[in-house]
């Protein structure tokens, strides 16, 4: 089935950058001079603060003055009101139709981010102006829908989440949700019918912020807020229950600092060390998405900070927004103002794209939801209990032994979860970085063809140079990424060494005390089973989402075929459409059907595609799925005889990933024959596990965590539904079978080019393949390859090349990936 990119609806828009340069307040007025001017409604120009420069100095452009055009510049005398109604309130009304939107102020202590967000009585601020419009476009909404407005407010202390309508907030985690994106599981979501019941959450939630009086700003915010509004309106048409769902995400950053600027110290000073990590996180993330529109790919380092996961959508996904950049005017204030302003304008590249939320009401994703909530309720009445039992064992002094090992204990169950959080981070991040470099490498093989085709008809052109030119920024950005990657893994073996030290105190407090210390241990062994528990259904969740997803593509796509258009027809439609297509070339031959017409399964060294002509079979197999096992990757191999090629392939499921590796070593092969044996009850299909040598035999036994997910007819459009010119080669190619890469034993995550692995995910999702790489197929066949992604416009080529290649004796490697992993299909366009 090929995946289906949004509609035309997704628009890629920038960022908009807002400048607002307050007013000297009256203590500075005394000290400093202002040096900032707003020349006009987009300029903003910094005057040097050193008076004494003189006029040679000025035009050898010896001075430190700045000049910067933004969206918007506001000068001391606007008011807030006059920022929202110019440069907010259109992005505002967006979220009622179901549009993301996130406004987030940035700017150095006592730059004025609390007054432009917050506001003053006499200058509402723009989170209450925002809240204001919402209810209004409510009530002047003439049509029939419902609409609920839900709202949280949290915010990011010392790198902990603390949720400011709970009056005793626990820290709270972030999760990612295939749907939704990065979520705070457990944050408090309360239902508000007015903007004036927002307004008294918010302060009472700004009453509950952390701040501190520091040398920069008597009422320093040590924190970064994050007040979230949901609109979500219902609506009913002929066929379903519609929900458009709006986001907007309004936040307050912490001040960034220097620590003898602010003369802080103890807390204070880790909190600013901890502040600024997250605004250097937030600056870095800034950094390389301005870059990422001008070079190629760069990685993006969200995972870096709670606070730039929690703004991930709003930098880069689908949301509207805006970046208020706060400054001061006062003179000694200029380098902070100026790196502000730089930041600002580098933002100014940033791109996101929005689209409608529009979903259905799902009632088994509510189910789950439900069960999530009881879960996290469970593990609070937990945690409670166990704090509870700690205060009543602290009481007693004749246990003051084994209340220090209790703390002590505790202080050592927290390093612990922290360890395993931190390696999840790093783990996940590096796999984010691949599939950048991944998605750099395809954009290097369309240059490559590029380059190619354009150096056939003109001789290195100014269109061949341009291109070179592209190559390399590209190229550089691989380097720079595969760099970043090797730190992450250095940090990974870190983290790892880490985690022993932690185990061996942990083994040998229980082998030297007493009963409390191990029910101690019991206990928070229980808490963690529960976490773990409520992560499971998480992920079931997960894959409740996807299956819908690829549920819903199917039917539209059955509905396409049913059209009785041509190929040709169709992709022209949706390309007026705006639609893209991809991976054309997964629709036909698959399911039962196609199964059932093959005589007996052929079991030749290549995959079956090798040997189809057509399009249509070259993605007639893959539909194999591994289920979500914990000890998937340390299992023992599935053995087989040929090929000595050599093959490293990762393996990844929930939160590890791990490098697997088989050098010189046999290779299976998956097969999926049609044959009664391999057809579990219930009529589904089984993978068939052989070797040339060796008969099929069904995976499943060597493997009880390999299994068919889908139905029958999951994944595939079954063949009697295309039309014959869809590339049905009845007969050409009789089973569904790939090269399988050895499962095998694990070795270090390090050292290895992700061109060159076949990757295996894990994922609960039906495996598809993809080649690419075709310039690397060019004259030198010698060394093993791997290739992603088919494409009409390519596999001829490879047709054309696969002969040299097998007349060689070498084979190329086809990465088995799935495809629906959220934003897995678009990296390939
Ligand atoms: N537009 C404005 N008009 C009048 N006073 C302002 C304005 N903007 C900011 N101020 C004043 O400047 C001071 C610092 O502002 P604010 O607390 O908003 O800064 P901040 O950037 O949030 O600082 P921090 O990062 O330390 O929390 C406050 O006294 C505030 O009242």
């Amino acid at each position: 089935m090929p995946s289906i990119k949004a509609p035309a609806s997704k628009q890629t828009t920038t960022l908009s950058v807002v400048v607002k340069c307050r007013p000297l307040t009256s203590k500075e007025r005394q000290r400093t001079r202002d040096i900032v001017r707003v020349t006009n409604d987009k300029e903003v120009v910094v005057l040097d603060p050193d008076l004494s420069k003189d006029y040679l100095d000025r035009v050898q452009n010896r001075t430190k003055e700045r000049k910067y055009f933004f969206d918007y510049a506001f000068g001391p005398g606007s008011t807030n009101l006059d920022v929202y109604e110019t440069s907010i309130s259109s992005t505002i009304a967006g979220v009622i139709q179901g549009l993301n939107a996130t406004v987030f102020a940035y700017g150095s202590t006592g730059s004025g981010k609390t007054y432009t967000m917050v506001g003053a009585r006499d200058d509402p601020g723009l989170m209450v102006l925002s809240l204001n419009t919402i209810f209004d476009l409510i009530k002047k909404d003439n049509s029939s829908d419902d609409f609920e407005v839900t709202c949280s407010y949290l915010e990011v202390y010392n790198e902990v989440i603390y949720d400011l309508l709970e009056k005793s907030s626990g820290h709270l985690e972030l999760r990612e949700d295939p749907e939704q994106g990065i979520i705070v599981a457990g944050l408090r979501c309360i239902k508000v019918h007015s903007a004036d019941r927002i307004l008294e959450l918010l302060n009472l939630g700004n009453s509950r912020r952390k701040t501190e009086s520091t040398e920069a700003n008597a009422t320093s915010s040590r924190s970064h807020a994050v007040l979230e509004i949901t609109v979500k309106r219902k609506h009913r048409n002929q066929y379903q229950n519609q929900v458009i769902r709006g986001k907007l995400a309004l936040v307050d950053l912490a001040g960034s600092e220097r620590a003898s600027e602010t003369n802080s110290g103890g807390q204070k000073l880790r909190d600013g060390a901890n502040i600024n990590r997250s605004l250097l996180a937030l600056a870095n993330c800034i950094n390389a998405l301005g870059k990422q529109q001008k070079k190629g790919l760069a990685y993006v380092p969200y995972r870096n900070s709670k606070l730039t996961r929690i703004l991930k959508d709003g930098l880069s996904g689908n949301s509207q927004t805006v970046m208020i950049a706060t400054v001061s005017p006062a003179d000694n204030q200029y380098h902070h103002t100026v790196n502000t302003l730089k930041y600002a304008d580098r933002a100014k590249e940033i791109k996101t794209h929005i689209q409608k939320n529009i979903g259905t009401v799902d009632t088994h994703v509510s189910d789950y939801q439900r069960m999530i909530d009881n879960l996290q309720i469970e593990v609070c009445r937990l945690r409670k209990e166990l704090a509870d039992k700690e205060s009543q064992l602290s009481v007693k002094p004749a246990e003051k032994k084994v209340d220090d090992e209790l703390s002590w204990l505790n202080v050592l169950s927290q390093q612990t979860s922290e360890n395993v959080q931190e390696r999840i981070n790093l783990q996940k991040a590096l796999f984010e970085l691949e599939e950048t470099n991944l998605r750099n490498r395809i954009e290097l093989q369309h240059l490559d063809d590029a380059i190619a085709k354009q150096q056939a008809i003109q001789k290195d052109g100014a269109v061949v140079q341009a291109l070179r030119l592209r190559r390399q920024v590209i190229l550089d950005n691989i380097r720079d990424n595969d760099d970043t990657g090797a730190n992450y893994e250095k940090e990974i073996v870190a983290n790892e060494n880490h985690r022993c030290q932690l185990q061996d105190m942990i083994e040998e407090a229980i082998s030297n005390n007493g009963n409390k210390t191990y029910l101690h241990i019991l206990s928070q062994y229980r808490l963690l089973g529960m976490a773990n528990t409520e992560l499971q259904f998480e992920m079931a969740m997960r894959d409740q989402v996807i299956h819908n997803q690829r549920e819903a593509q199917r039917n539209l796509w059955n509905l396409i075929m049913g059209l009785g258009l041509d190929q040709k027809q169709i992709i022209e439609t949706a390309s007026k459409q705006g639609i893209t297509i991809e991976d054309w070339t997964a629709t036909s031959h698959r399911g039962p059907t196609s199964m059932k017409q093959s005589p007996a399964p052929c079991y030749g060294r290549l995959p079956p595609f090798w040997s189809c002509p057509s399009i249509g079979q070259l993605y007639s197999s893959s539909s194999c799925v591994f289920q979500h096992q914990q000890d998937f990757g340390s299992r023992s191999c599935i053995k087989c005889e040929s090929d000595t090629a050599r093959t490293v392939c990762r393996e990844e499921h929930h939160s590890s990933y791990f490098l697997l590796s088989h050098d010189h070593s046999p290779s299976a092969y998956l097969g999926m024959s049609s044959s009664s044996e391999h057809w579990v009850s219930g009529g589904r299909p089984g993978p068939g596990l052989c070797t040339p040598e060796k008969p099929a035999r069904d995976v499943r036994l060597s493997f009880p965590e390999m299994r068919i997910q889908s139905s029958p007819t999951e994944g595939f459009v079954s063949t009697s539904s295309l039309p014959e010119e869809f590339g049905r080669n009845k007969g050409a190619c009789n089973t569904n079978r790939w090269q399988l890469p050895e499962l095998p034993q694990v070795r270090p995550n390090t050292g290895h080019s992700p061109c060159k692995d076949i990757m295996t995910r894990h994922t609960g999702a039906t495996r598809s393949l993809f080649v690419n790489n075709l310039s690397e197929l060019s004259d030198t066949p010698s060394s093993p390859h791997v290739f992603h992604s088919i494409t009409p416009s390519n596999c001829q080529d490879l047709s054309r090349l696969l002969p040299t290649y097998t007349a060689a004796g070498t084979n190329p490697f086809i990465t088995a990936m799935s495809p629906d992993l959220k934003g897995h299909r678009s990296n390939f366009v």
